[in-house]
């Protein structure tokens, strides 16, 4: 059977671009397996991607959906985020609106974590305006292997600082700011007046991103990824980073549905999968107000 075809994405990297009957879009590198573009059927693109993002494998894309495993953050012996977002995976199958790509262990690999595994990725342009995306790990050792993941979606927003991140309610969280010391969530949602970088734990598997200025909101829907971390790096982190914009803080939200807190272990030939489905909703008017009294941060306005 033949390979299925790349394209060259952005004049940068290998990819394939999927396109839906209704004109919604998606584009996913091979490199990390990374989808990078979500464009629904009114041309409007979902996801962020760094005024300064940099193609320069195995540097991984800044924006759109990192996947990190076998590792979250520093959640292990590995790298920041692990390594699968720094690798070329391979394109296993693809349609019109959905694409398959796999990644296998190497003996590379293994020097740095010693499992036989295989990882499948799939990225299906739904309906209306819903992106699906599903994971599969599979332990093709004779050893049990432990791993957490996260799909670290940077879900773009006409202005963060109005953003809000609803369904958190009554969560616990560990603060990466303080320690990670486990606080509970009291807010209906969660808002942005300075960098925050959250682990939120067996949380809801509803969650949404309300981008107010943009009319719009982002529903997400999660399976097997019980946790969801919120990060927006603010001012400072955004001006440290040198693949990010000086500005770029004002421009995404990241909620990345994970299995962090309980990490997954798998025993010898079992394969374990999760999924994410995300939906916008486009609003006539702004997004209805949320019972302003209970922002878990000060209004946004006074960050201004
Ligand atoms: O720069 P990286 O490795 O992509 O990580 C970005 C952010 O990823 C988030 O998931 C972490 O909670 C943050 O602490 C981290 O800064």
């Amino acid at each position: 059977m033949s390979k299925p075809e790349t394209t060259t994405l952005r004049g940068e990297l290998p990819g394939v671009k999927l396109a839906g009957s209704t004109g919604a879009t998606a584009e996913v590198y091979t490199h990390g397996a990374h989808l990078a573009s979500w464009k629904t059927a009114d041309g409007v693109e979902q996801l962020f991607v760094s005024s300064d993002v940099v193609f320069k494998p195995p540097k991984a894309i800044r924006g759109g959906v990192p996947i990190c495993f076998p590792q979250f953050s520093d959640f292990g012996p590995l790298g920041q985020h692990g390594f699968a977002r720094n690798e070329t995976w391979e394109v296993t199958a693809r349609t019109p609106t959905s694409v398959q790509m796999t990644l296998r262990s190497t003996p590379a690999s293994k020097e740095k974590w010693p499992h036989d595994f295989v990882c499948v990725y799939e990225v299906m342009l739904g309906a209306g305006n819903h992106l699906k995306t599903t994971m599969s790990v599979t332990n093709a050792g004779i050893e049990p292997m432990t791993f957490t993941t996260a799909l670290h979606t940077y879900f773009r927003c006409d202005d963060a600082l109005a953003a809000k991140v609803t369904g958190l309610k009554g969560a616990s969280y560990l603060d990466s700011l303080d320690g990670r010391v486990r606080r509970e969530e009291i807010g209906e949602f969660v808002a942005f007046a300075e960098e925050v970088d959250r682990i939120y734990l067996s949380t809801s598997d509803a969650l949404a991103v309300e981008d107010v200025a943009g009319s719009r909101s982002i529903r997400i829907t999660k399976r097997n990824l019980p946790d969801a971390v919120v990060w927006n790096p603010w001012i400072e982190k955004s001006k440290a980073t040198g693949d990010l914009g000086d500005d770029d803080y004002k421009k995404f939200v990241c909620v990345e549905a994970a299995a962090i807190e309980t990490p997954v272990t798998l025993p010898a030939g079992e394969r374990w999968e999760c999924e994410q489905v995300l939906e916008c909703v486009k609003h006539a008017s702004p997004v209805p107000a949320i019972d302003d009294a209970a922002p878990s941060k000060v209004e946004a306005e006074e960050a201004r």
